[in-house]
């Protein structure tokens, strides 16, 4: 059964986009983990579904997955991509994505140029989730770190200098603090409105940018008084702006989103 597909990325955070919206390929979380993998499969950070949209007002529903084949309720790269794929295909200049997390709306600011509001952020240590009931301001692990979840869970530690996330990253995704397991950011700032940032990925390892990990980062920083609500993030893969708005409480985030090639996949190939 070949199967077409759409390989974007937003900052190198990398994505196979399938649309399901007509039909269901037998997606499940084996297959995405085979059709992730970089040397037997596509290769992608995460697999990303497009389903018709069961919410009134929005435009499409999506799910995010992450290579080993688990589902994350956000995704921030590849709802920007998702948004300039539906302007590729002949929608507007904005769109609602519908996830797991909520509606999304999304706006093009210029091709391949996205602003998504990523929504409120949520800081009760049930939302994140913790374990059990602790400020999500100061995790009582070694290096303080906070937490927040943008629809999905993040632990960001300040520090000056920024550790190889993979010497401490493995560990702190599988932290017993964190029963949902977590995405892990290491930041250092570098003004007020600056900070640099890499993340070690629940599910996917580390990547060159994640967009909901900037979002969360900006937002603990705020809360630790270390930016402005407006901050640029510099990652791997280059930087997205980030403001968390005092009016509404809701995080946008805007950066580019790009789309590499058009391909197909015989799917019969692939475990189901
Ligand atoms: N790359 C993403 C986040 C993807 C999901 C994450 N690994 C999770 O499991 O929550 C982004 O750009 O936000």
């Amino acid at each position: 059964m070949m199967i077409p597909f759409y390989k974007m990325h937003g900052l190198g955070n990398d994505f196979v986009v399938m649309d399901e919206r007509t039909e269901r390929f037998g997606l499940t979380p084996a297959r995405i983990a085979a059709l992730s993998d970089r040397h037997r499969g596509i290769g992608c950070d995460q697999f990303v579904v497009l389903r018709p949209a069961c919410r009134a007002g929005a435009d499409v529903f999506v799910r995010f997955f992450n290579a080993d084949g688990s589902e994350s309720g956000a995704c921030g790269n590849a709802s920007r991509c998702v948004a300039d794929l539906l302007r590729q295909q002949g929608g507007g200049a904005s769109s609602v994505l519908q996830t797991q997390a909520g509606l999304l709306a999304a706006r093009i600011d210029a091709p391949g140029e996205v602003t998504v509001d990523m929504g409120p952020p949520a800081l009760g240590w049930r939302d994140v989730p913790l374990a059990c009931e602790i400020d999500t301001l100061h995790l009582p692990i070694d290096g303080d770190p906070a937490a927040a979840s943008m629809g999905n869970p993040h632990v960001t530690f300040f520090m000056t200098d920024l550790p190889d996330p993979h010497e401490a990253g493995p560990a702190l995704e599988r932290h017993p603090l964190f029963p949902e397991r977590a995405n892990v950011g290491f930041a250092r700032i570098m003004s007020r409105g600056a900070l640099r940032l890499r993340v070690w990925e629940r599910g996917s390892g580390l990547t060159l940018a994640c967009g909901s990990g900037a979002c969360a980062t900006v937002v603990n920083a705020v809360r630790r008084g270390l930016v402005d609500r407006t901050c640029r993030v510099d990652m791997d893969g280059g930087s997205l702006t980030i403001t968390w708005r005092a009016a509404d409480d809701h995080v946008l985030m805007t950066g580019p989103a790009v789309t590499s090639f058009v391909g197909t996949v015989d799917l019969d190939g692939y475990p189901s």
